[in-house]
């Protein structure tokens, strides 16, 4: 059995260690809706977690317990009264909604901590709080985002690792991702949608329980090309990636015309949506899902998930941050986590 795993004999069934919590910037709302989360966790049924990084966030913007945590062994029991703080860094003075080069070392050094904290089962798996993209670049941050990071430091290529962004009716892959829009055609290959696709069936295997799951595949132009007449990325580059992968035996069909994709009656007949660039995926989810929608990495040997949001800076200090993404990324870690068990792989 992993060590972030402990048996619990009553129930004769093994019991998740805590989940490690980076608490992003501290001047974005990560603070905010990880204290609410641990206000509401018996309430939604949320597996324990310790917060990672510098306590004084969490007092700037709330009067609940918090107690500092000398290591991760020490958070399952201080869990039901008070939240669990590993301390990692000083950000400084913490105001909400001003984000800080100190802040965002702090939230650079605790995504650091908690992945190793997962690594080396000390933690459950890592359940990141938002962080500020451009406020990291600033501090020497040279991934385009944390999902990349996490795989490099798990020993995972780019490509392997796959951004899904899940909601109770839809789950999205954007294939290609932090990237400026005028790159999209140049990056978008048939290996790159390859390593994607498969990927994405794994995880969905690992993480979800689903056997054998339909992917869909969006095109990239109006119309998915209209028979070249739009576009021939469908034609040269989406079309043969497909038939490539129908031929290994599986689920896969497209290259769809994107605008018909995410109505209620089509996101039946799939259970995830491989799309060309960010916001052809994350539109849809966020606009279906956004106080509820994940963003879980595929491909990794640890389990990470995140708020669908970001750091939310205007609001951040205003207690009008809605918890509910984070609660979801909490209990998608941890289903993840138990059918990772379950599946024995
Ligand atoms: N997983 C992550 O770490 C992510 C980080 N970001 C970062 O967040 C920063 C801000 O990005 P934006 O594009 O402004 O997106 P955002 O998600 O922070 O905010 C978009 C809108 O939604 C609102 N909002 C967001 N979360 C909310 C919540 N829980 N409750 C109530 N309202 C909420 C905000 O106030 C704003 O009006 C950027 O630096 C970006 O890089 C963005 C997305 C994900
Ligand atoms: N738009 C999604 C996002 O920014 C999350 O990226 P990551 O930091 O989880 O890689």
């Amino acid at each position: 059995m992993p060590s972030s795993t402990i048996t619990d004999p009553a129930a004769d069934r093994p019991q998740l260690a805590p989940f490690a919590v980076p608490l992003g910037d501290p001047a974005g709302i990560g603070p905010e809706i990880v204290a609410k989360s641990w206000v509401m966790r018996e309430a939604r049924g949320l597996p324990a977690f310790f917060a990672v990084g510098d306590m004084a966030s969490l007092r700037a913007v709330w009067l609940g317990p918090v107690e500092q945590i000398a290591a991760p062994e020490e958070a399952a029991s201080v869990f039901n009264r008070a939240l669990p703080c590993l301390q990692v860094a000083d950000a400084g003075p913490v105001v909400p909604g001003t984000p800080s080069i100190d802040g965002a070392r702090t939230a650079f050094q605790a995504l650091e901590v908690a992945v190793g904290l997962a690594r080396t089962g000390s933690a459950a798996g890592i359940v990141t709080a938002p962080v500020g993209k451009e406020q990291l670049y600033g501090v020497g941050f040279t991934h385009p985002g944390q999902t990349e990071f996490v795989a490099e430091r798990c020993g995972v290529a780019p490509h392997n690792a796959v951004m899904m962004l899940a909601g109770p009716s839809l789950k999205v892959v954007p294939v290609t991702i932090h990237i400026p829009l005028a790159d999209v055609p140049s990056v978008l290959t048939a290996d790159l949608i390859r390593a994607r696709a498969v990927t994405t069936v794994k995880g969905l295997q690992r993480n979800f329980g689903i056997p054998r799951p339909r992917i869909a595949v969006a095109g990239l132009n109006p119309h998915a090309g209209e028979g070249g007449a739009l576009g021939r990325e469908e034609i040269e580059i989406i079309g043969p990636a497909i038939e490539a992968l129908q031929a290994e035996g599986m689920n896969i069909r497209g290259p769809l015309a994107a605008d018909g994709l995410f109505h209620s009656r089509a996101r039946e007949t799939y259970d995830a949506v491989l799309c060309m660039y960010h916001d052809q995926a994350l539109i849809p989810l966020k606009t279906l899902h956004f106080d509820e929608g994940v963003n879980i990495t595929l491909g990794l040997p640890i389990v990470r998930t995140s708020p669908d949001h970001g750091t939310a800076f205007g609001i951040a200090g205003t207690d009008s941050a809605n918890p509910g993404a984070m609660m979801a990324a909490l209990k998608m870690a941890a289903e993840a986590a138990r059918a990772r068990l379950t599946h024995g792989c």
